[in-house]
């Protein structure tokens, strides 16, 4: 079952191609489009709103056409976009019960649902007061409540977290999880953050440049290898521990890997960490005892996961948006065993390194 299928979608503008022959489907259940800034992510949920039309390709939202049912689509699904386009003058309550009135609910049930959708959000006393003296978390909670007031099926956030700062971030991320929990209304959540969307999202779709570069679940992208990362210290004896080390294992018919660098100040870039393959629990003691019995320190014996941003090279020096979350960004991949699994061919170049 999908509730978004798109089978090579594209958009055109006169200097720019947005969206580029993308075929995706999605299922139920929160979902993160990445991509870093300009990738075609609201190109994208114009398009499935039934707001902008292709320039070739067909999508449906929810079983239902968006070249010709637009109006259906937009009665089942809720949109909050990515900028700020509140009234400043009115309060949050008028305008949601706006909002719910022109989704079709009656005065008294757009009234109710009002109260219910901005309590869920977390708006309570201040919902009376104008939104012009709102902070940025509260008008992104006036933005999430006016999507969800007339009780779609599917939701599309755009950029839910731009602006906020690391608590509001969590919060939000938090309320988007209970959209999916309390209420079961799947959710299609965009962000060039990469690290909210492992911690939020069932499935993860990355585009680039308006290509889908991959589309699989979230614990894909995040999976325990079954490789070990083993630290240790030198001693007299080994002055170089960490050969010493891989000596004994290798001997004792455990798989050890190279040291692999994944960047500057971590161990393994000054070749101090060695990677050993689990066969099982009998691994981890293999190594305490082989550590032990060469009088070694064990500094750290972890397993190594693929996390999301690791799939990625950090894209700011190219895209020229250097506000801080250093690697936590989406741009162009670079690397991965995991990825390279699933990843459309062009998302996997070969040659990077394992960690
Ligand atoms: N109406 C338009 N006319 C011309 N070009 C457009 C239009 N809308 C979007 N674009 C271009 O299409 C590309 C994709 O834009 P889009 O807004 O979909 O990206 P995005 O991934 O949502 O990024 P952002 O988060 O910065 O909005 C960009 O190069 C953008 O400049």
């Amino acid at each position: 079952m999908t509730v978004i299928a798109t089978e090579s979608l594209s958009k055109r503008f006169p200097r720019v191609t947005a969206l580029d022959r993308l075929s995706v489907d999605i299922a139920p259940g929160v979902t993160g489009l990445v991509g870093a800034n300009g990738a075609g992510k609201s190109t994208l949920i114009k398009i499935l709103l039934g707001l902008s039309p292709a320039s070739e390709g067909t999508a449906a939202v929810l079983g239902l056409d968006v070249a010709t049912e637009g109006g259906a689509i937009r009665e089942r699904v809720g949109y909050m976009p990515e900028h700020d386009c509140l009234p400043p003058d009115v309060s949050a309550t008028e305008f949601v019960v706006h909002m719910a009135r022109m989704s079709g609910l009656p005065p008294t049930a757009a009234r109710e649902r009002t109260a219910d959708t901005l309590r869920h959000v977390g708006l309570y006393e201040e919902r009376y007061r104008p939104i012009g003296g709102y902070s940025t978390g509260m008008k992104q909670r006036v933005k999430l409540a006016q999507a969800l007031v007339h009780d779609p099926q599917l939701v599309f956030l755009d950029e839910p977290t731009n602006g906020l700062d690391p608590a509001g971030r969590d919060e939000m991320l938090g309320l988007i999880r209970r959209v999916h929990r309390d209420f079961g209304i799947s959710v299609l959540v965009t962000s060039h953050l990469l690290g909210e969307l492992e911690r939020t999202c069932d499935h993860v779709v990355v585009i680039d440049g308006g290509k889908l570069l991959r589309s699989s679940a979230t614990d894909e992208f995040t999976q325990a290898t079954t490789s070990l990362a083993i630290e240790v210290t030198d001693s007299d004896a080994h002055p170089d521990g960490l050969s010493a080390l891989r000596e004994a294992l290798t001997a004792a018919g455990a798989v050890t890997g190279p040291a692999a660098g994944p960047g500057e100040g971590h161990p393994a870039a000054t070749g101090r960490l060695l990677y050993v393959e689990a066969a099982g629990e009998e691994t981890y003691d293999l190594v305490r005892d082989t550590v032990a019995e060469l009088g070694l320190g064990l500094v750290r014996m972890e397993q190594r996961r693929h996390r999301i941003a690791e799939v990625f090279r950090d894209a700011d020096h190219e895209s020229g948006h250097g506000s801080g979350h250093e690697g936590d960004r989406a741009a162009a991949p670079a690397r991965t065993d995991a990825t390279a699994r699933t990843a459309a061919p062009e998302a996997a170049p070969a040659g990077a390194p394992d960690a």
